[in-house]
């Protein structure tokens, strides 16, 4: 059975700034606050499926869950507090990839994502962050006009781009001009000049190693453009391809592929909300029938750190 496993409580470092960074956030330590002796202990183990975890009290007390095949590393948050650490947490992968190799690459994806951003546009983290040095680019992109409703790139501009100081010659959108096709193989392009001249560092396959993803999933299972059963979901040589019938409308979008997504040295996962929590649930527990539930199939190079809230991970404490 899936869930004889445990999760672990731990509070080191990243955790443990977060919780000082916090203290002038009452809500937080109220929360929190019910919880002293877990907040004092560094590895606490329960039952998985625990009946005593009340998620309204437990914000932030999660940070790595044992499932059958291994820990996979969860946080749990209110959706307020999602944000909060999702900004420490890039702002932390930014300075790193930075001072080590001077550029951030970032890679976006559509949907609720941009909204838990706004972190990142506020204090410390704006003023901390050398937004010169970052290049932004998406997962996935409705084939529309860029100053179209529907369009990932519109999204992102307008409740992220806008507010910080990236040159625009650094964010990669796409050519909004082609069609579907002709969009992918533009993208893919665009990043093959961008590997060539180091701007994005190269896997050891020789697909292009992003510093950092930043994915949402869909209730379905889906992940960047990748839906179940669609057969670019096997896509294992292209970097970029296209859909023409989407599931989700738009039905023209272009999307990085699987062997792009897991050469990645950071995934963020981030997924909130009830109508999510199946998909968590069956994902984390390593479903293997990855054909009805692509975001299974992500599994990258480097790390990947889920990000949920109480509504998505609700299935992962309830009984
Ligand atoms: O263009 C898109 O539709 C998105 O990139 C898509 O892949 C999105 O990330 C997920 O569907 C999650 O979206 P929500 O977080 O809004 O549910």
């Amino acid at each position: 059975m899936a869930f004889s496993a445990a999760f672990s409580t731990s509070f080191y470092t990243t955790q443990s700034s977060l919780f000082s960074a916090e203290k002038s956030d009452k809500l937080f330590l109220k929360k929190c606050s019910l919880l002293p002796s877990q907040v004092e202990k560094r590895h606490l183990y329960q039952p998985l499926r625990y009946k005593g975890f009340f998620p309204e009290r437990c914000v932030g007390t999660v940070k790595a869950i044992k499932f059958e095949k291994g820990f996979k590393n969860v946080e749990v948050f209110t959706k307020e507090h999602v944000a909060v650490s999702l900004a420490h947490d890039v702002a932390q992968h930014s300075n790193k990839f930075i001072r080590e190799r001077g550029a951030f690459t970032v890679v976006l994806s559509g949907g609720s994502l941009i909204k838990y951003l706004r972190k990142l546009v506020e204090s410390p983290h704006a003023e901390s962050i050398d937004w010169s040095k970052w290049h932004v680019f998406w997962v996935d992109e409705r084939v529309v006009p860029k100053d179209h409703l529907e369009s990932n790139y519109k999204l992102a501009y307008d409740g992220f781009l806008s507010k910080v100081p990236i040159p625009q010659v650094n964010i990669y959108g796409i050519d909004d001009a082609l069609e579907a096709d002709g969009a992918a193989d533009v993208y893919e392009t665009t990043l093959r000049r961008l590997v060539k001249s180091g701007v994005i560092a190269t896997s050891a396959s020789g697909f292009p190693k992003f510093d950092l993803m930043l994915l949402g999933i869909g209730p379905d299972g889906h992940v960047a453009s990748l839906f179940p059963e669609h057969p670019i979901v096997k896509e294992d040589k292209k970097w970029v391809t296209f859909i023409k019938d989407s599931p989700k409308p738009p039905s023209d979008r272009i999307t990085l592929t699987f062997p792009v997504i897991n050469s990645s040295s950071n995934i963020a996962m981030v997924v909130t909300g009830a109508g999510k929590s199946n998909a968590v649930y069956s994902t984390l527990q390593g479903d293997e029938n990855t054909e009805k539930l692509p975001v299974g199939l992500v599994s990258p190079e480097g790390d990947l750190k889920w990000y949920l809230d109480i509504g998505a991970a609700s299935k992962l404490f309830k009984e």
